[in-house]
């Protein structure tokens, strides 16, 4: 049961996940994407989250199915129009979160001036670690993620990378949408992203501290 205070099984609360896109140059270029000027956000409903254990699940309109691995921030603290400097007292902690993204899909919405849902929020286009409290990870802004596809290293960088910082997304974000215990913001891929298939196994993880595998299905 969901209760104040306890957010070790977040994505069982049922709250918002809000995600940041174009937060590292290096993945604007290769997706041949402008560098933001301010954050781009877009949302994600809680029937993505999936946990290892379970796979993730190709939506049968995709056939261009890519990884992005992300830090994730869980809110302890409700908070509106949030100054950066008190922040990180509104974080609880933090989850390693895949944006798993239905490229086709979003190239068509793109093309045509629509809104990304169903390349960005299918089910299961959220596979999220355990909770990771505050205290574990010193100084998130400066950690190293990586993802490996079949035991080959596709993406990795450090989060010092980002072009908003926590604090600022925190901030950000507060202006316009309530935050609120329980909610997570995935803050954006390092470069690499790239395709995967049905039976690929999914191996991420942040500097030594936490590993999750999933496995790709394709249920059509
Ligand atoms: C181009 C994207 O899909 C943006 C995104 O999600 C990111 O992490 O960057
Ligand atoms: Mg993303």
């Amino acid at each position: 049961m969901a209760s104040a205070g306890n957010l070790q099984r977040f994505w069982e609360w049922g709250k918002k996940i809000i995600c940041v896109g174009r937060n590292y140059t290096a993945h604007a270029a290769e997706l041949r994407n402008a560098v933001p000027s301010e954050p781009l956000l877009f949302l994600k409903p809680p029937s993505a989250y999936v946990r290892e254990g379970s796979p993730i699940q190709v939506p049968y309109y995709c056939h261009n199915l890519h990884h992005e691995v992300e830090l994730g921030v869980v809110i302890g603290k409700r908070g509106t129009a949030i100054p950066q400097e008190v922040a990180m007292q509104h974080v609880a902690g933090y989850a390693l979160c895949l944006d798993m993204t239905a490229r086709d899909a979003q190239d068509e919405c793109k093309s045509k001036g629509l809104p990304w849902t169903l390349a960005k929020a299918f089910d299961t286009s959220c596979p999220v670690s355990d909770f990771i409290p505050k205290e574990q990870l010193c100084d998130p802004g400066n950690v190293r993620i990586w993802l490996k596809v079949n035991d080959q290293l596709r993406q990795e960088g450090s989060t010092s990378q980002m072009i908003f910082s926590i604090p600022y997304l925190i901030s950000y974000i507060s202006e316009f949408i309530t935050l609120e215990e329980g909610d997570l913001i995935l803050t954006g891929t390092p470069k690499g992203v790239s395709s995967v298939q049905e039976n690929d196994e999914l191996e991420a993880g942040i500097e030594d501290i936490l590993k999750m595998k999933f496995r790709v299905v394709r249920t059509d």
